[in-house]
């Protein structure tokens, strides 16, 4: 049995079982849920991943990110629905080595160092690249000689990263990879991930950093309750967003009145010499200003990705539940 801490440290099996993907699909996952007891920690979940393409999966706590990461591991087997994974099952594919992961369980000897660590995992796959490139490329050359239990969450990250590339996978798949990394350890886990994009990888990777997904993805699936809720470039889940449009207000009239003419009386609001205003359709409040020569200097920005994050999981609050007997599995990790 494959377990979470060994993913990216035991896939013996030799490549040719993993099957090939002729359509360049990466991920396909058809109606996939994962029920425990009466929790739908995965609530229908249609998603199909192109290769090369980078994914950040969002969501608040809960939204079933990891779980949903669990099954393309092959961690945990869907309760119904399909998911496939470079073309074969998830299992497959792992064992084949063609699915690399960086998580957050533990599963490291504290009294190895990071080289014996990579060295001891690449001696256990039938292929690999060298010991000291998989170092170099996560970022973990300088730690090398440095004991396990000396790392800090960051330096750890980088080991796992170090593990996952040493079968050069198609798939990467990352679960909030720079948790506990300072603002420069983060800078360069991801450049060096950006590196491996750049390689053909495909990468789907968990965050709860909106800044992060926002710079490196090319594209956002934001889950809740189990379900994706969006999914599209940063540009179209902004655009989902309700958009602002600021200007100095010159009359005649106030911008109270336009506000309400516009059917958005509550959306209005004075910064200095400014008035902002919050609608869907700024391109018709825009010709109104001008037109009728009521503001200048006008500015239009997109919703931020956080506000549509907030604004789509504003009442998730509420645990999601089947309406079968309660949960008799433990929460496993
Ligand atoms: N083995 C399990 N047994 C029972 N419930 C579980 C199990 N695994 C996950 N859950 C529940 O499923 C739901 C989704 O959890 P999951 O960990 O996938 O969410 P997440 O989006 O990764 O959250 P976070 O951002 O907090 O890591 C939660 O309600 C969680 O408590």
């Amino acid at each position: 049995m494959i377990t979470r801490a060994e993913t990216t440290q035991t896939a013996p099996t030799a490549p040719q079982d993993a099957g090939t993907s002729p359509s360049g699909t990466a991920l396909h996952a058809t109606g996939v849920h994962r029920h425990f007891g009466s929790v739908r920690a995965v609530d229908g979940v249609d998603l199909s991943v192109d290769r090369g393409e980078i994914v950040a999966l969002l969501g608040p706590n809960g939204a079933g990110k990891t779980t949903f990461l669990d099954m393309v591991l092959g961690f945990t087997e869907p309760t119904s629905g399909t998911l496939s994974v470079l073309g074969t099952s998830p299992q497959r594919a792992v064992r084949a080595g063609r699915v690399g992961a960086v998580l957050q369980t533990e599963g490291l000897l504290a009294d190895l160092t990071v080289k014996e660590t990579v060295s001891m995992v690449a001696a256990c796959h039938p292929r690999y690249i060298p010991v000291d490139e998989a170092l170099e490329r996560a970022g973990a050359a300088r730690i090398a000689t440095r004991k396990v239990k000396k790392c800090s969450g960051g330096e750890r990250q980088r080991l796992r990263f170090a593990l996952a590339l040493l079968t050069e996978p198609d798939l990467l798949l990352l679960d909030e990879p720079t948790a506990g990394m300072d603002v420069r350890a983060r800078q360069e886990f991801w450049a060096a991930m950006h590196a491996e994009a750049e390689r053909g990888r495909t990468v789907i990777f968990a965050t709860h950093y909106l800044q992060e997904a926002s710079d490196f993805a090319d594209r956002i699936v934001l889950l809740r309750q189990g379900r994706v809720v969006v999914d599209g470039s940063v540009q179209e889940v902004t655009g989902t967003g309700q958009r602002t449009l600021s200007c100095r207000w010159i009359g005649p009239g106030t911008p109270q009145a336009l506000a309400v003419a516009h059917g958005i009386p509550d959306d209005v609001t004075h910064q200095g010499d400014r008035v902002r205003f919050t609608t869907g359709d700024t391109d018709a409040l825009a010709r109104s200003i001008l037109t009728d020569g009521l503001g200048e200097d006008l500015e239009i920005a997109a919703a931020s990705l956080d506000q549509v994050f907030l604004d789509l999981t504003a009442d998730t609050a509420t645990e999601t539940t089947t309406d079968t007997a309660d949960s008799t599995e433990q929460k496993g990790r």
